[in-house]
């Protein structure tokens, strides 16, 4: 046995010796032949296929998309089998690092039951001309090999899979980005919002269903392209200042992993403008427009007439410039309904489209219509639940004996989250928990004085006005009566 292994040994030391002198001395064309005819010679025996996955593909300095899905697939499924990694700092709020196979590596891989193999590789190619980076001549390449009867499988839903998760991996592993246009421009800064659906207050079944909803949007690519729609979303969330619209836009984001596009509308010219933002963005990206009563008169005509409600906040007043201003913003409605209906479906990958206001009355219906604004979500005042959620993030308190009074102050009261979560901020270190509930307990108690006065002034205004009221119908009363008697001539 040692002698047959002994005698193996020397004859393929004797191949790769002169393997490697026809490598060396032999000219490209003579080794071209050869490496040719050995591999027909092989195929012929071989009941294996492979396909190689070139780093650069075509155009010299484009890295092939293929390639990077498949190395970062790698990275995650040859982790228990590779023993060299290269390893690229992502800067990822949840993974500091990605890694990647190094070359000359191999891996096997399952899918349905059926085995094949990776390896990594690298051609060294000799440069005819000077260059001064010798680097950009290894080409790199991904080998995948497995048997030729389950050819069918490996190029279809195989490589599907390999090349989807690859993709999806990326996402997760990519550092997202908040874009914000400055006119006609979108310009970003890295998203690092820290907000959750954990953190999130609110009714925890409210939150399931919009979790399960982005989740089925988000896997649903093969259903949009099936029944022909293009593969968006949108939301309108409406409820009081503070009820935490702009955090669940955060917490969406984290969710899908997404990017944010931030549409400010009056800074956006007109619709030509309108229409080139948004075929800018990317998929996998969520647009915001919030606000969207008060970004401009986008209630056309039709609201003209009504009375309009007055803006509690005054930040919030919808700015209207003057008649003979160059500068306004010329955005109509159907100009941003266009692109919400779909004509900027032509931008293939997911997007979802969030509209955030306070006055949900205020909107035009077309622009809110089902179709358009798929799911409508109301933030509203801190209930029980949402408390608690806030408890747990703020104090980490499951639960105390002052609970049952919040309850009890929290469904006769309205405070939004983010004034009770404001008082459940702990003030000293260690935090006082106990103070915090109290410091919760006296605000929930004065807004609900407050309110009670209010109503009571309220009360008091409506009976003095019906009082005046049903004084001045006396007088007319007696008028009309002065005056029939008049016209009787009994005056
Ligand atoms: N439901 C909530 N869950 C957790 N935190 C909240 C919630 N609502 C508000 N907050 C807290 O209050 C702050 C303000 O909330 P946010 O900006 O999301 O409110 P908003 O509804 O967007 O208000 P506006 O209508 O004025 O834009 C947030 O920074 C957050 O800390
Ligand atoms: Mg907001």
């Amino acid at each position: 046995m040692g002698d047959l292994l002994a005698q193996l040994g020397s004859v393929l030391a004797s191949v790769m010796f002169v393997w490697a002198i026809i490598q060396q001395y032999f000219p490209y064309n003579i080794r071209n032949f050869f490496d040719k005819y050995s591999q027909r010679f092989l195929t012929f025996f071989y009941p294996y296929i492979q396909i190689t996955f070139n780093e650069f593909t075509g155009e010299r300095f484009k890295r092939s998309e293929a390639y990077s899905a498949i190395e970062t697939y790698l990275g995650t499924t040859s982790s228990m089998q590779a023993k060299r990694f290269k390893a690229d700092i992502i800067k990822n709020n949840t993974q500091p690092l990605a890694l990647s196979m190094d070359d000359h590596e191999e891996v096997a891989d399952e899918f349905n039951g059926v085995k094949v193999y990776w390896a990594s590789g690298k051609n060294i190619l000799k440069s005819q001309s000077f260059s001064f980076y010798p680097n950009t001549d290894e080409k790199r390449y991904y080998k995948l090999t497995f048997h030729k009867r389950h050819r069918e499988l490996i190029f279809g839903p195989y490589l599907n899979h390999v090349l989807k998760e690859g993709r999806e991996i990326k996402v997760k592993n990519r550092l997202r980005k908040l874009y914000t246009n400055n006119g006609s421009q979108w310009s970003h800064v890295v998203f690092e919002h820290p907000a959750s659906f954990q953190t999130l207050a609110m009714d925890p079944v409210k939150k399931q269903e919009i979790v399960d909803d982005l989740t089925t949007f988000s896997n649903a690519e093969e259903f949009y392209n099936r029944i022909g729609r293009a593969w968006k979303r949108g939301y309108l969330l409406y409820g009081p200042p503070g009820t935490g619209k702009s955090t669940m836009i955060a917490a969406m984001a984290n969710f899908l992993c997404y990017d944010i596009y931030d549409l400010e509308l009056t800074a956006v010219k007109d619709n030509t403008e309108l229409r080139r933002l948004l075929i800018e963005t990317s998929s996998k990206s969520i647009i915001v427009i919030e606000d969207i009563d008060c970004s401009m008169d986008l209630t056309g005509q039709r609201k003209k007439d009504k009375e309009e409600p007055e803006e509690s906040d005054p930040a919030k007043k919808p700015v209207k410039p003057p008649e003979n201003e160059s500068k306004a913003s010329k955005v109509t409605l159907s100009g941003l309904l266009n692109f919400v209906d779909g004509l900027w479906s032509a931008c293939g990958g997911d997007r979802l489209i969030v509209f955030t206001t306070n006055h949900v009355e205020k909107l035009d219906p077309a622009l809110i219509r089902r179709g358009r604004m798929d799911k409508h979500i109301e933030l509203s005042y801190c209930g029980f639940e949402a408390f608690r959620v806030l408890a747990r993030n703020y104090l980490y308190l499951e639960t105390h004996d002052l609970f049952e009074k919040i309850r009890g102050l929290l469904e006769e009261t309205q405070m939004t989250p983010a004034d009770v979560a404001e008082n459940l901020m702990p003030k000293t270190s260690p935090a006082d928990v106990e103070g915090c509930l109290r410091s919760l307990i006296e605000a929930l108690e004065n807004t609900k004085e407050e309110k009670r006065i209010e109503e009571e002034e309220k009360r008091k205004k409506e009976s003095a006005a019906a009082v005046t009221a049903a004084a001045e119908e006396k007088d007319e009363i007696k008028v009309a009566k002065l005056v029939e008697n008049g016209s009787n001539g009994s005056i």
